[in-house]
């Protein structure tokens, strides 16, 4: 049967910041074996220097791996390389090497690497079992190829400060990446895709938030606005160009109000302006302003642009539905006489 999950639910975006992070962990990690090469030649133990260069050796094909899009192999050669380097480490020179630290690091990649976080529990309780079982087992076998306790202390103290630091940045990359998939989400949630301006969602929240905060502004002047004969653009010249008409009145309204101003679409090709601070008669200067910027918006089309724009004012503790209400009175008593004008409510 097909998959039917929405698009946006199977490709979730952080998963390519995912192979990114990967990516540059096997660079750290190689970058780390080639100074561990070169720590145990001098140590005096040419087994554990040549692991290394086995190690760097899998991360350089992991890299390629992860460049090829083979994720599933470059795992793959992640997990053999730090499993066996834990164990060989840990054989070799003793359990206080520390080389057992990086298998911790696969708990946080599990989670976020895993189709399911019940395969991410499996593969936790499979790393811990190991890590249980290599422990118990140093504690009965002497390491094979011992090295010296000072050096054997550097090692673990290098060890140690690695994994610290890998779980650092890969705290901050978590934390990041977090924070901007929280931006964008808010940010999709709040704006019209088409115009880039707020949604009518936005607006309405924002409205009663401030009414909810205490006016802080007095007044607050709505301005309500339709394109005019919208529907004989789209059908005379297509939606497409319907869509770019839209855009070219959004621009023109946001550059007439200020900064303070909030403007949203509506719905269709209705718009509303916040002004806080406005009362009727300054509202109706700068809504006189918009009607005349759009009347000379470029569009390309041979056809007139206008719109018409109902005004109301916000009072303090009034249902925002009301203000609305006679915004969008004031709008159609524009429409029945003859559209592109700028009329004022009555109530
Ligand atoms: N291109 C485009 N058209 C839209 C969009 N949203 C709504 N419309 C169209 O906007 C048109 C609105 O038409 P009407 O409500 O009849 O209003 P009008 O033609 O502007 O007439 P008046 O408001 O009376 O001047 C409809 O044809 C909708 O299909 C959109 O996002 N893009």
């Amino acid at each position: 049967m097909a998959d039917v999950t929405p698009v946006f639910e199977r490709q979730s975006a952080p998963r390519g910041q995912f192979w990114k992070m990967t990516r540059l962990c096997c660079i750290w990690a190689g970058s780390i074996d080639a100074a561990f090469f070169v720590l145990f030649l001098l140590l005096g133990s040419p087994i554990l220097a040549w692991i290394n260069i086995i190690s760097i050796a899998m991360y350089a094909t992991a890299i390629w791996a992860l460049k090829a899009r083979r994720n599933r192999l470059a795992v793959a050669l992640i997990w053999i390389e730090v499993t066996v380097h834990a164990a060989l480490g840990s054989l070799l020179i003793g359990w206080d090497s520390g080389f057992h630290y990086f298998l911790l690091m696969f708990i946080p990649a599990l989670f976020a690497g895993m189709r399911t976080t019940r395969h991410a529990w499996y593969g936790v309780l499979g790393l811990w079992a190991f890590y249980v079982a290599l422990d118990l087992l140093m504690r009965f076998v002497e390491p094979l190829q011992p090295i010296s306790p000072a050096a054997l202390l550097w090692v673990h103290l290098f060890n140690l400060s690695v994994v610290f630091l890998m779980f650092s940045y890969l705290s901050v990359f978590y934390v990041g990446t977090v924070t901007r998939a929280d931006r964008h989400l808010r940010r999709m949630a709040a704006t019209d895709a088409l115009t880039g301006l707020y949604n009518r969602r936005y607006v309405i929240n924002l409205l009663e938030r401030s009414q909810a905060e205490g006016a802080e502004f007095g007044t607050t002047a709505l301005l309500l606005l339709d394109v005019d004969h919208f529907k004989a653009i789209n059908d005379q010249h297509g939606h497409e160009a319907g869509d770019l008409v839209l855009q070219a009145v959004s621009r023109a309204i946001k550059a007439c109000v200020r900064e303070q101003d909030t403007v949203a679409r509506w719905g269709g090709e209705e718009f509303l302006a916040v002004l806080p601070g406005s009362d009727l008669e300054s509202a109706r200067t700068i809504a006189e302003r918009v009607r005349q910027a759009v009347e000379q918006a470029g569009t390309g089309l041979a056809c007139p642009l206008s719109v018409s724009i109902g005004i109301s004012t916000h009072q303090a503790g009034e249902p925002l539905n009301n203000s609305i209400a006679r915004a969008d009175e004031a709008l159609y008593r524009g429409k029945s006489a003859g559209r592109n004008r700028v009329e004022l409510a009555t109530n």
